[in-house]
């Protein structure tokens, strides 16, 4: 099974992702993220960080996903084992678009195809929810993307509540302003269930 985990940048998901290794080492899980899992990753951060054209920075990304798929998760979930990832397709889908705005006619529609046939579904996305401006203070001191900046992250936190909305069995929004500890034990139990339920 794969979960995965989503949200603006300093909602908590690497945080989280952290605890769970503690918290579900009886599971075995694999923990992964996007971009990072593979050395195109690499390539992502410099294209990041250089502000590299946008449709080059979402082909990037793409081109990391297959890649991350391949090595990664594909196969782990051959093996039946628990897929973690720390940001996932939903990611390209709620973070490009904004800088895709007015370079393509459809933004969301041409990253939706791009991943169309080949891409695996999560079976659960844990959505983490936070003002932009309680993000933005957790983050302050090691702010590292262009994409940490007010307006950028509310059109991102916008577009993953659509995400949701349009997908309500999959995502589970996460109330991110809650205590570390009680998000921890929310998010461990649900995975619980979640594999219990797939077995
Ligand atoms: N529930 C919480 N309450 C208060 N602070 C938190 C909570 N969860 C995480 N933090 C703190 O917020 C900061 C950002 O958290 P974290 O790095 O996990 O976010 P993230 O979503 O992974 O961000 P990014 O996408 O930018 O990597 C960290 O300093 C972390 O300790
Ligand atoms: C996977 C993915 C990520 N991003 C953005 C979101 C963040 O600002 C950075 C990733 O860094 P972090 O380690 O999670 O802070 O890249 C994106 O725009 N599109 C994507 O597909």
């Amino acid at each position: 099974m794969l979960i995965t985990l989503e949200g603006i940048d300093g909602s908590g998901k690497s945080t989280l992702h952290a605890a769970l290794h503690e918290a579900l080492a009886d599971l075995d899980p694999v923990f992964t993220r996007e971009p990072g899992a593979t050395w195109i990753g690499d390539a992502v951060r410099r294209a990041v960080a250089e502000r590299m054209d946008p449709i080059a920075e979402a082909l990037l990304f793409v081109a990391d996903h297959a890649a991350h798929i391949d090595t990664v998760i594909r196969p782990a979930l051959g093996e039946g084992r628990i897929v973690i990832s720390d940001r996932y397709s939903d990611s390209r889908f709620a973070y490009q678009p904004v800088v895709l705005a007015g370079l393509l006619p459809d933004p969301l529609g041409w990253l939706r195809q791009m991943h169309d046939g080949w891409s695996i579904r999560p079976g659960r996305t844990f959505l983490f929810v936070l003002p932009v401006e309680e993000a933005l203070r957790r983050i302050a001191a090691k702010k590292q993307e262009y994409f940490e900046e007010a307006t950028i992250l509310e059109a991102v936190q916008k577009n993953y509540l659509d995400l949701a909305a349009a997908d309500p069995s999959r995502f589970v929004l996460v109330d991110a302003l809650l205590e570390k500890e009680e998000i921890f034990g929310f998010v461990a139990d649900e995975i619980r269930r979640c594999a219990r339920s797939s077995r």
